[in-house]
């Protein structure tokens, strides 16, 4: 396969359940051994387009790709290790005798006590599935989608339901096998959990996405402070402006802009519009620029990167 192709990728993907439009347009690339975080609220999209990497589901517009081929191809699902958020599996086999089963469909799989550790299971491996709490439950999930060596690895919500030692202690394995050349693929609400892994965070709402970057790349943009004013200009008259980043108009009918330099925006946006009023300034976390990238409908197309 040529090095430079990405693992997997969405390409103007779309999925409609009835009425729903679950993702639209959407397009995402994996690259080799990085960590991609797909961030998003309920509903955002997120499963669906692990389904479709993952050949689980087929797109209805777009296409997905995995290593080059139709992810629904078996050829291509070989290379991949999948953790669901739903996943059923025979309450009467031992954890062990779980492990050794999946890890019987791959060529290559890693021996039984490596995978067990890495899962935190030794101490568990003799017991029945269903005699295992939730939290322990998921961790033979995750055992079966990395007892095969995958080069690219899927989790689904891994951490949601877990205490914070046990979500800290995860974060540790999965940044193991990022380490050892895995590439890991995970969906996630929480943005401390993507900001502490991912190399690149694809932020979703709406069955869309709002924006790809690196975690350092996404804080730099929320360094940027916020300013508010009722004001005679039109967005697309500051969006022109040096050192204007993002113009919306909010809730309140004011613009929101955010911007490098405040006190310039201000003597320039005065001047332009002597009427100008109801200003307040803030400093924008990262929380922030989230929230304001995933806001409403509205406000969202408003908004347009300077
Ligand atoms: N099988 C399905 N049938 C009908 N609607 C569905 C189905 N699967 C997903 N949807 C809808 O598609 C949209 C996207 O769902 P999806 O599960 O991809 O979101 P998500 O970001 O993973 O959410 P969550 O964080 O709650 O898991 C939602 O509106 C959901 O209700």
């Amino acid at each position: 396969m040529d090095r430079s192709m990405p693992l997997a990728a969405l390409r103007g993907a779309g999925k409609r359940y009835g009425a729903v439009r679950a993702l639209d347009g959407v397009g995402l690339e994996v690259r080799a051994g990085e960590v991609l975080a797909v961030l998003g609220a309920n509903g955002a999209g997120k499963t669906t387009a692990l389904g479709l990497l993952t050949g689980r589901i087929g797109c209805d517009e777009g296409k997905a790709e995995l290593f080059g081929r139709d992810p629904r191809d078996p050829l291509a699902r070989r290379g991949i290790g999948v953790m669901l958020q739903d996943t059923q599996l025979p309450d009467t086999l031992r954890v062990d005798e779980h492990v050794r089963l999946f890890s019987s469909y791959y060529g290559d799989p890693r021996p039984l006590a490596e995978t067990l550790a890495l899962a935190g299971l030794e101490a568990l491996a003799k017991r029945r599935y269903g005699a295992l709490s939730g939290g322990q439950q998921r961790r033979v999930q995750f055992a079966l989608a990395i007892c095969g060596r995958p080069p690219l690895l899927f989790v689904d919500e891994p951490t949601t339901g877990l205490d914070v030692e046990a979500r800290r202690a995860f974060w540790q394995v999965l940044r193991a096998l990022r380490a050892g050349g895995t590439a890991i693929v995970l969906t996630t609400h929480y943005l401390e959990e993507a900001d502490a892994l991912a190399d690149r965070i694809v932020l979703m709402a709406g069955g869309r996405v709002l924006a790809d970057d690196s975690p350092a790349a996404l804080k730099a943009r929320a360094s940027a402070r916020r300013v508010h004013g009722f004001s005679a200009l039109a967005p697309e008259d500051l969006r022109a402006w040096d050192g204007v980043r993002t113009v919306a108009i909010g809730d309140d009918g004011r613009l929101d802009v955010s911007c490098d330099d405040v006190e310039a925006l201000l003597r320039r946006w005065f001047a332009a519009d002597p009427q100008l009023h109801g200003l307040e300034v803030r400093q924008q976390s990262l929380e922030d620029a989230f929230l304001h990238l995933t806001a409403a409908p509205a406000a969202r197309h408003d908004e347009v990167s300077a």
